[in-house]
């Protein structure tokens, strides 16, 4: 099958890439020429295990390829798979302008039937509404029909999900459209869920605010875990020999971040509250998550008179480990707020530095290792649980650091091991 897909970022590539690799002919598109020029060239604008094999692999036997000419990929495209990026509006809203604009592209361009797959997170009924703007616009002598193909890959672990999928979630309204999604899917072998749009738009919200909230009901547990005396961790091992309840998103921590969870939560709340309701879990999940965010500074603030002129570690800046994504990483708003109250921050993190020069500029200073960023420092934040960072022995804080005061949003260390080495220790929920 002959498939073009909007968009190359987390989702676009990888979706492009092992599409490619299950034996279709790809062309990936983006606006963004020096990330073609970059895949073209066998390097991935992304970083994800086992991407870059599968991007070359596939660009040298020809089945993927990559170009910002989107008229000449949609025209000879059976399948068009629309990846862009929905960001969040200062509303909460889904911010559908890329959808759009992809659409309007596509009108243009196409001159055959063809299938519209709409795999980003969009807001249910959108599929219904780009159908009929697409309908709109075209030549009558030709068809276009949407189907929602929502996507579940994690960051970091990307490729794995898409090949190893957990299910494969289908929406659509004719046999036409559910036959060419059971044709592109088939060599993947995975669980299909087939039903209609609007269900396939909700599920993806759905299971990602469920998601969401569960990390929130853990944090607010371990807030109240830490007042009445007992330890999250203890009490999320208890709670998962349930399988009803399951192992699985149930770490405390600083709170949720990246591209996905912040902003699905509050589209979806945004959405029921268009139509009259009000998803009051889901609200929930949002006030708790900011609160969790800026606990471990609001705490620190209270053990030092100020922060001027301190001397502040950071270890870990992405969102989670495993990425060099910090799009909402619960270390953006606390280095802000150091730097707002005049500490000097040293920021450390195996992936995300360039990322965080995006955000940061010359305003902390980039340490090449863990041992250089808590160097002299008087106080150390851990916002990503990295190994290395996860290995850090207590003896280094305390010979290196030179008051050892740890803050630690991911629960690394055992507290009285950091205890017993003469490390003052705070953690989340313990
Ligand atoms: N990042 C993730 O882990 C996941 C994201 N999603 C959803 O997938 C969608 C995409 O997310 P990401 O891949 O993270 O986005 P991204 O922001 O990483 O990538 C979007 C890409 O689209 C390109 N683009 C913008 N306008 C374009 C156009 N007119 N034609 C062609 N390319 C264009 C941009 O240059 C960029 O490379 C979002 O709706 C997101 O919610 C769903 C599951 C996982
Ligand atoms: O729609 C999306 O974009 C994706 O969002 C998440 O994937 P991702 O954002 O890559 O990362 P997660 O592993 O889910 O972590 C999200 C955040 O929750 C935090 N988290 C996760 C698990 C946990 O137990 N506790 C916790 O605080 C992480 O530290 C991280 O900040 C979902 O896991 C994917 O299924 C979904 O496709």
């Amino acid at each position: 099958m002959k498939i073009a897909v909007a968009g190359t970022g987390y989702v676009g590539l990888v979706t492009g890439a092992c599409l490619a690799e299950k034996g279709h002919n790809v062309i990936c598109v983006d606006i963004d020429e020096n990330k073609v020029k970059k895949m073209k060239s066998g390097i991935s604008p992304i970083y994800e295990e086992g991407l870059e094999e599968i991007m070359r692999r596939n660009y040298s036997n020809g089945r993927l390829d990559y170009t910002t000419d989107y008229s000449l990929a949609y025209k000879n495209a059976d399948v068009i798979f629309i990846a862009v990026g929905t960001p969040e509006r200062s509303d909460g809203s889904a911010n559908l302008d890329y959808i759009r604009k992809v659409a309007s592209e596509i009108a243009e361009s196409i001159e055959k039937n063809t299938l519209i797959v709409i795999k980003s997170t969009v807001p249910i009924g959108t599929n219904a509404k780009i159908e009929e703007f697409l309908r709109k616009k075209i030549k009558s002598d030709i068809y276009v029909e949407l189907a929602s193909n929502p996507e579940f890959l994690a960051q970091g672990t990307a490729v794995r999900d898409t090949l190893h999928a957990s299910r494969i979630v289908i929406g659509v309204e004719s046999k036409w459209a559910e036959n060419i999604m059971k044709e592109i899917y088939k060599p993947f072998d995975l669980p299909m869920i087939i039903t209609n749009r609007n269900s396939a738009e909700m599920i993806k919200y759905a299971s990602n605010d469920f998601l969401a909230l569960r990390i929130s009901y853990m944090n607010d547990i371990a807030n109240l875990c830490e007042i009445v005396g007992a330890n999250v961790e203890d009490v999320a091992e208890g709670m998962s020999y349930d399988d009803r309840i399951g192992s699985k998103f149930l770490k405390a921590g600083i709170g949720y971040g990246g591209s996905c969870f912040p902003k699905d939560t509050k589209a979806l709340h945004w959405l029921s509250s268009q139509n009259g309701y009000e998803l009051k879990t889901v609200r929930a999940a949002i006030e708790v998550n900011e609160q969790q965010k800026m606990k471990l500074v609001r705490k620190a603030s209270e053990r030092v008179d100020s922060f001027e002129g301190l001397k502040v570690a950071v270890l870990g800046l992405t969102f989670k480990p495993g990425t060099d994504d910090l799009r909402e990483s619960p270390s953006i708003p606390n280095i802000e707020y150091l730097l707002e109250r005049g500490a000097h921050v040293t920021v450390y993190d195996p992936v995300g530095e360039e990322n965080a020069k995006k955000l940061f500029g010359d305003k902390v200073i980039y340490a090449k290792s863990i041992i250089e960023a808590i160097k002299d420092s008087s106080m150390c934040f851990i916002m990503t649980e990295w190994p290395e960072i996860k290995n850090i022995k207590p003896e280094v804080f305390k010979n290196e650091m030179l008051e050892p005061l740890v803050y630690d949003g991911r629960n690394c260390y055992i507290p009285k091991v950091m205890e017993e080495a003469g490390i003052e220790y705070y953690s989340i929920g313990r």
